[in-house]
């Protein structure tokens, strides 16, 4: 029996793996249509691997004119009702087998009739789909991996229906857009999951049991059996709402419960923690989808939201005690100061209590805050202050003894000392005169003005402003990203950046001299240099 020669390729779901299809497809040279539930979602991931087809470029992978090619070969398109003239349709929907019955139905219904039909399914019974459509020898399943352009596998499915000819075309089709194939007949998971499930399941009893925790049985598995990524941080990466769906179909299909999904897997979807898609699932993931090391990010609130949290004794004196308790934590990775309530990071040094100081009480209190200002300089950590309202006086001050500062638009900075008869006595003369340089301190110092956060960030005293209510997860994204970077590193950065500060420049460029040698030879140097060579991200340790 002839079969087609196949030159227009229909896309149905323009999500991840769609999208990778599509972009495989077309720099194969298919003409490709790629349909989404509506046209803007289309043109949206068409753009979208028009950009990446630009990094290609960019990185030397690929010719400007190839790129251009490619991405004229690509045209969004509003629905099924356009893969008309396709010679085949892959379908990448979401994997639910309700609807993608309802789908193959549709693309039978509007497909030319010899043209060829695929799903993209992980386990969805092939046979089940070739038999809602009047072409089911012209039917099979196509499983791409994730992601699709580096991933080298399609497993091509045989559905009871499907004819030789079909299998014949569509295998080398993915040759073509160079991917190697390996053939299974049509059973629960097929070859490639029916391995890969019950292993990610086994890890996850594992964690369940309380064998290990995920950080061990994943380095267990890379370093004793060498894949690129442990059990659990792929099931994050597949996602684990579809771990779990793969799971139940192997289990109901298949009945022995050596398939079953563990508990915790089920609890883990049912709180929407899905994986790396969600930002939560084993791991903790930034919005560019980094892992975050959990709990490696602390906050100090200064908390006297009634009197605005003005610093009192027994405020910079627990303050004191919780700073020298962080210095001694190996874990923590970076540090959040906020204040407590809408309205003041701190309104400054307590001024009922200040009132009826003597000079010598007063050099006490004075030495108490510098303490406080140095340990947050000299701790290893950076120190974010998330300033969320009045920061006047010492509250200033405490800003500024961190290493940078965000605020929210409603903030307010100032040093209003002068009002009461006195000056900054926390550090604010010289700290600020660091920050904003001496002109600007000078004028702020002389004249107690208030200047509002758009002022602030103008004159380099803040490094960000934010909606209220976004500012402190804003300043965690940037503390969970700094966790996520060599500790040691970091750590040698800020204190040669601190130190130097007070010294000529050559003796600054000789303490950054000393301290970055000083890094290699430490497990991270080698951590963070390999996986740039690997094309993986780095996992350091702060060793
Ligand atoms: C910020 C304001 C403009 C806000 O005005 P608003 O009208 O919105 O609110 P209120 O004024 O009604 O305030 C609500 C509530 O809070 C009290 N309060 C506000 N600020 C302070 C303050 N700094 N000290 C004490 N109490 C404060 C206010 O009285 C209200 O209370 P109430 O019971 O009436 O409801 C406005 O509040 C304002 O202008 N505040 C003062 C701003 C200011 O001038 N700040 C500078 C202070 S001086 C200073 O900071 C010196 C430092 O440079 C030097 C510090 C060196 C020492 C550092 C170590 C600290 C040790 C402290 C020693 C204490 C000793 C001890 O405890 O025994």
């Amino acid at each position: 029996m002839m079969t087609i020669e196949i030159r227009t390729v229909g896309v149905l779901g323009a999500g991840q793996m769609g999208s990778g299809i599509a972009q495989v497809a077309a720099t194969a040279g298919y003409t490709v249509k790629l349909a989404d539930v509506d046209l803007e979602r289309a043109t949206k991931a068409t753009s979208k691997i028009a950009a990446m087809l630009g990094k290609l470029v960019e990185k030397g992978k690929l010719t400007a004119e190839a790129a251009e090619a490619t991405a004229k070969r690509l045209i969004p398109v509003a629905g099924i009702a356009d893969f008309g003239d396709c010679d085949l349709v892959i379908e990448a929907a979401t994997e639910n087998v309700d609807l993608k019955l309802k789908l193959f139905a549709a693309c039978d219904a509007a497909m030319k009739p010899d043209a060829l039909l695929a799903s993209n399914t992980s386990s969805i019974s092939v046979t089940k789909l070739a038999a809602v459509t009047k072409r089911p020898g012209k039917v099979l399943g196509m499983h791409f991996m994730n992601p699709v352009p580096l991933m080298r596998l399609v497993e091509i499915v045989k559905a009871v229906q499907t004819e030789p000819e079909t299998y014949t075309t569509i295998k080398e089709a993915a040759e073509k857009m160079g991917k190697t194939v390996v053939t299974s007949n049509d059973a629960p998971g097929f070859l490639v999951n029916r391995i890969l499930i019950p292993m990610l399941c086994e890890a996850m009893f594992a964690v369940q049991e309380g064998v290990g925790t995920p950080e061990d049985i994943d380095t267990g598995a890379k370093l004793g059996l060498n894949p690129p990524m442990g059990p659990l941080e792929l099931a994050d990466l597949i996602g684990l709402d579809t771990v779990l769906a793969i799971a139940n179909v192997l289990y109901t299909d298949i009945g022995d419960t050596k398939y079953r999904a563990p508990t915790l897997l089920k609890n883990l979807v049912r709180a929407g923690w899905v994986g790396k898609k969600g930002g939560r699932g084993f791991y903790v993931y930034d919005e560019k989808g980094q892992k975050v090391p959990e709990g490696f990010v602390g906050t100090i609130t200064l908390n006297r939201p009634d009197k605005l949290n003005a610093l009192n004794a027994e405020l910079v004196g627990e303050l004191h005690r919780v700073l020298a308790e962080i210095r001694r934590d190996k874990d923590l990775r970076a540090l959040i100061v906020t204040g407590a309530g809408d309205k003041a990071f701190a309104a400054g040094a307590d001024i009922a209590a200040m009132s009826t100081m003597t000079g010598p009480e007063a050099k006490a209190f004075g030495e108490l805050g510098h303490a406080v200002g140095a340990q947050m300089e000299t701790l290893a950590i950076p120190v974010i202050a998330a300033v969320n309202g009045f920061a006047l006086g010492g509250g200033c001050e405490m800003a500024l003894a961190c290493d940078f500062i965000h605020a929210s638009t409603k903030a307010k900075f100032g040093q209003p000392e002068v009002n009461l008869g006195v000056i900054p006595g926390f550090g604010g003369t010289n700290r600020l005169a660091r920050r904003v340089g001496i002109g600007r301190a000078r004028e702020l110092c002389f004249t107690g003005d208030v200047i509002g956060a758009e002022e602030a960030l103008r004159i380099g005293l803040v490094n960000g402003i934010h909606a209220p209510e976004e500012l402190l997860g804003k300043v965690k994204e940037i503390a969970a990203k700094i966790a996520t970077k060599g500790p040691l590193a970091v750590a040698q950065a800020k204190r040669v950046l601190l130190r130097g500060l007070d010294v000529p420049l050559p003796t600054a460029n000789e303490l950054e001299v000393q301290a970055f040698a000083a890094l290699f030879g430490s497990e991270d140097q080698r951590e963070g240099m390999a996986a740039f060579l690997g094309k993986r991200p780095a996992n350091f340790v702060g060793r």
